[in-house]
């Protein structure tokens, strides 16, 4: 679905900020991209939609490959949430905002009101629609970015950082809709974030360091590499650092209880 290869970005007058990246993506699947702050994470997602043109390495989105002439087509096959839900809303209410992408590619009226209505039922807003962005929480703000990409019909949706803003029912809320759109609606999606407990519960993780892929593989593969991930600045999921204080209190731990940390992490 997604393939990168060679790329590289500066931003003007600064030193690289992404040095020759290369991964695939698969249809249908969840990969995570995690980092820690200034590693490159959301510098990567806007090039993946268009939004930053690559200075080095090409980015192919279901065998288009992005330039400056086709980022309308791009952007029917890939969406992004960002994290901050009051910077995105545009319409007045919640049927306007999601109207707005479906208006600039002039989807007809009768179509355009099936999608909203399809979309926000989907997202759990459709008793919603006629509400301004004032009366909604930040979980809700961030369900109607969600239905506005579903609404385009994108395949592959972004979330960068999307639920850092949100409180822990929010977090939840959307943490949930993410699992449920990628299992249910066979989306494929990329969520970048620094917490490696969410992380783990994705199918593959990318783990940037000042810009390099220093990593890449299952949530299994990629915890098992505890220095590269203590070296990119990373917290380790819970359970593991959990198995390590248990260990150097200098008590016994058996196999059977680290495997039964391991599934207890990777559990979705
Ligand atoms: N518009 C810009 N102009 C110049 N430098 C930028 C710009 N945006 C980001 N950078 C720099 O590029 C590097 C990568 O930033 P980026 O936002 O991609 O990292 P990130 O991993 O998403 O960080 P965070 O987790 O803090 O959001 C940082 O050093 C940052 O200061």
């Amino acid at each position: 679905m997604i393939k990168v290869d060679n790329l590289s970005f500066s931003y003007y007058n600064s030193s690289e900020t992404l040095k020759e990246i290369s991964f695939n993506i698969p249809k249908g699947k969840w990969i995570s991209i995690i980092g820690h702050n200034g590693s490159g994470k959301s510098t990567l997602s806007k090039l993946l939609v268009g939004l930053l043109e690559p200075q080095k390495g090409t980015i192919t989105i279901d065998d288009l490959e992005i330039n400056e002439n086709n980022l309308a087509e791009v952007r029917r096959k890939i969406g992004i949430v960002f994290q901050n839900p009051d910077n995105q809303f545009v319409g007045v209410t919640v049927k306007h905002d999601i109207a707005f992408g479906l208006e600039n590619q002039q989807i007809p009226k009768n179509e355009m009101i099936e999608r909203i209505h399809h979309y926000a039922k989907l997202v759990g807003m459709e008793e919603y629609l006629d509400k301004e962005p004032q009366q909604l929480s930040g979980g809700q703000k961030q369900r109607v970015a969600i239905a506005a990409s579903l609404a385009m019909e994108q395949e592959v949706i972004i979330f960068d950082e999307a639920t850092s803003m949100l409180d822990p029912e929010g977090v939840l809320e959307i943490s949930e809709l993410i699992y449920k759109l990628n299992k249910e609606h066979e989306k494929t999606i990329i969520t970048i974030t620094h917490d490696l407990d969410f992380a783990s519960k994705s199918d593959y993780i990318l783990v940037l360091n000042e810009g390099n892929l220093v990593l890449q593989g299952t949530p299994l593969e990629v915890f098992k590499e505890e220095k590269i991930l203590i070296d990119a600045r990373l917290k380790l999921p819970y359970s593991l650092r959990l198995y390590h204080d248990i260990k150097k209190s200098g008590h016994e731990i058996n196999k059977k209880l680290v495997d039964a940390l391991w599934a207890y992490n990777l559990k979705k």
